[in-house]
């Protein structure tokens, strides 16, 4: 602690009090040598620990090195007896270094993307906070002070995530009324502003649904300088944190922590939902307490993703992967295999890569056996590989005729077999899905496929027939139709003509991307789709609607 620093945490506090104790020991001739030792080995252990924290925790950013410092040299006594401010502030509110990196932690934790904090100061907390929101996320900062927006606008004007922060400067009950009559609700809250008005926002916040389901309020000052614990305790707040800490250790609602950091940070967790309602069914609680979108994860399960070393199998093996799958990446081309599975693993999703011709036997069984062998199960088979030749149907030979039906429609019936015969499969769990076509619908045109329409129009009657033939031991078979996808391919001198015509035949305006699709593997492979087989999901903007 920096000499002259008026002591604000408990740590801070009994680090001066032990050196107090300490002098007196020094100059006090009487005082037995081991009980100065003492009193120096428990100073050393105090004092060192603030320091250490600091050291040992990931660097502030820029901004917020800049925030810090502007806010600790300003004059706030000046300010308050100018009347910019109502009240006067003392620079020790700000948040700081190592609660703003802890606040940036539960930020990412709780993959928050939306946040609410209830007393801003000069925006320490909240610049930290939304370092760690995603692009699209936003963080409202309730403020009382005008003169505080002034001061910390321009420093998140500097940051590349200061326009997530939107000030809203009032009374924060005033401020908080107005968000719940707008239909707001947050992941993450943070109150920090006056003390005794704590409880009136955690009560307001819960009653009013500003918290989401599984959202976290986090709670600064909750220790008060260790008064909330010390018996003498006359100051105001911390006799304000004292009830408020009893009201939350005795709220049926919440469960909570206080973490002893500073001056101690209270994480409080939503678990109970009162009053118990008779309609406490499945659709209320989530099937087997598992709400919509935890049944579409995929932890522990295993996948592969045939033709995933590019465009729609590598957008399906990354979402599969992202919704907690490993996956196996399969395709002719190692290289491009190798480097999905680099890409999957960077997200830290667990990824091999095989490289197998799917229209041979022998690759398929070796495909399966290897997942199988690596991770002990198969549960989610993509078979997603295919190939596209144009010609017009009078000049289609018989080479191309069946070399796209051996890899589109063979090639898939083999894949689907495999894994029909494979172990889970036989066990009475898997979900198949194959990548079909909007070309098994309509035609497209003007571009002439014939080979590739009918292969498509096969993988549909080949889903529809395995989906009925193997429900009944639990394996679920769907295929995803795609409109047009924009891949590089689309670019090329040949096709890039045709994209405007394109256009004009999909009531969505634009071509399909990669992306468009992901959702759908997901929720084809995850235990929310178990009703659903022999499914063709069209994914097309509407084009076959034309
Ligand atoms: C401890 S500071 C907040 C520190 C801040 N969270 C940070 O990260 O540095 C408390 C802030 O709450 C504000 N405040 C106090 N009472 C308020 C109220 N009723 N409504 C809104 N803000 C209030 C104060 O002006 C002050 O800026």
């Amino acid at each position: 602690m920096p000499d002259g620093k008026v002591p604000d945490t408990p740590v801070e506090i009994l680090v001066d009090l032990l050196k107090k104790a300490k002098d007196v020991a020094t100059t006090n001739g009487c005082v037995p040598k081991e009980l100065t030792n003492l009193l120096q080995q428990a100073l050393d252990l105090a004092s060192g620990l603030d320091d250490y924290l600091e050291k040992m925790t990931t660097q502030e950013s820029e901004p917020l090195a800049e925030l810090y410092k502007k806010t600790i040299s300003h004059d706030w006594d000046k300010v308050y007896e100018e009347g910019k401010t109502q009240f006067r502030l003392p620079k020790e509110c700000i948040t700081g270094h190592v609660e703003g990196q802890t606040l940036k932690m539960l930020v990412h934790m709780c993959q928050a993307r939306r946040i609410l904090e209830v007393g801003m100061f000069t925006g320490y907390g909240a610049l930290a906070m939304a370092e760690a929101l995603p692009e699209n996320g936003c963080l409202f900062a309730c403020e009382l002070e005008a003169y505080l927006k002034e001061f910390a606008q321009p420093i998140f004007d500097k940051s590349p995530h200061g326009k997530k922060i939107m000030i809203k400067i009032g009374s924060a009950l005033d401020t908080l009324k107005e968000l719940a009559d707008a239909g707001e609700q947050f992941d993450m809250v943070f109150i920090d502003a006056d003390k005794s008005n704590y409880i009136n926002y955690y009560k307001f916040i819960l009653d009013n649904n500003l918290l989401r389901l599984r959202g976290v309020i986090c709670v600064d000052n909750s220790l008060f300088k260790g008064k909330v614990y010390l018996k003498n305790t006359t100051d105001l707040n911390g006799l304000a944190l004292r009830d408020f800490n009893d009201y939350v250790a005795q709220d049926p609602h919440v469960e909570q922590v206080i973490l002893p950091l500073r001056d101690g940070i209270t994480v409080i967790r939503r678990v109970g939902i009162e009053p118990r309602p008779s309609s406490y069914d499945e659709v209320f609680r989530g099937v087997m307490g598992r709400p919509i979108l935890e049944r579409m994860r995929l932890d522990g399960r295993v996948a592969y993703v045939t033709g995933a070393g590019q465009s729609i199998g590598r957008a399906f093996a990354h979402a599969l992967g992202e919704a907690g799958a490993n996956v196996a990446i399969v395709d002719m081309d190692a290289t491009k295999a190798d480097s999905v599975v680099k890409e999957l693993n960077v997200k830290g999703i667990n990824a091999m890569a095989i490289t197998a011709d799917i229209s041979k036997c022998e690759d398929v069984q070796r495909m399966i056996d290897s997942v199988v062998s690596k991770w002990g199960a198969l549960h989610i088979a993509c078979n997603n590989a295919g190939i596209n030749m144009n010609s017009a149907s009078e000049d289609t030979t018989l080479e191309e005729w069946d070399r796209t039906f051996s890899v589109n429609l063979r090639g898939t019936f083999m894949c689907c077999q495999v894994c029909g015969r494979s172990g889970d499969a036989k066990q009475g769990y898997g979900k198949i899905i194959n990548t079909a076509s909007m070309a098994s619908l309509i035609v497209p045109h003007p571009q002439k496929q014939l080979s590739y329409n009918t292969s498509k129009a096969g993988v549909v009657k080949l889903t529809q027939t395995l989906g009925t033939e193997w429900v009944d031991r639990g394996v679920r078979v769907n295929c995803i139709s795609p409109g047009i996808v924009d891949t590089p391919l689309i670019h090329s001198e040949s096709l890039e003509p045709l994209v405007q015509r394109w256009l004009s035949d999909i009531p969505a305006g634009r071509l399909a991307q990669v992306t468009d699709l992901q959702a759908a593997v997901v929720y084809l492979a995850c235990d929310a789709s178990d009703y659903m087989t022999g499914h063709n999901l069209v994914i097309e903007g509407g084009q076959s609607l034309w």
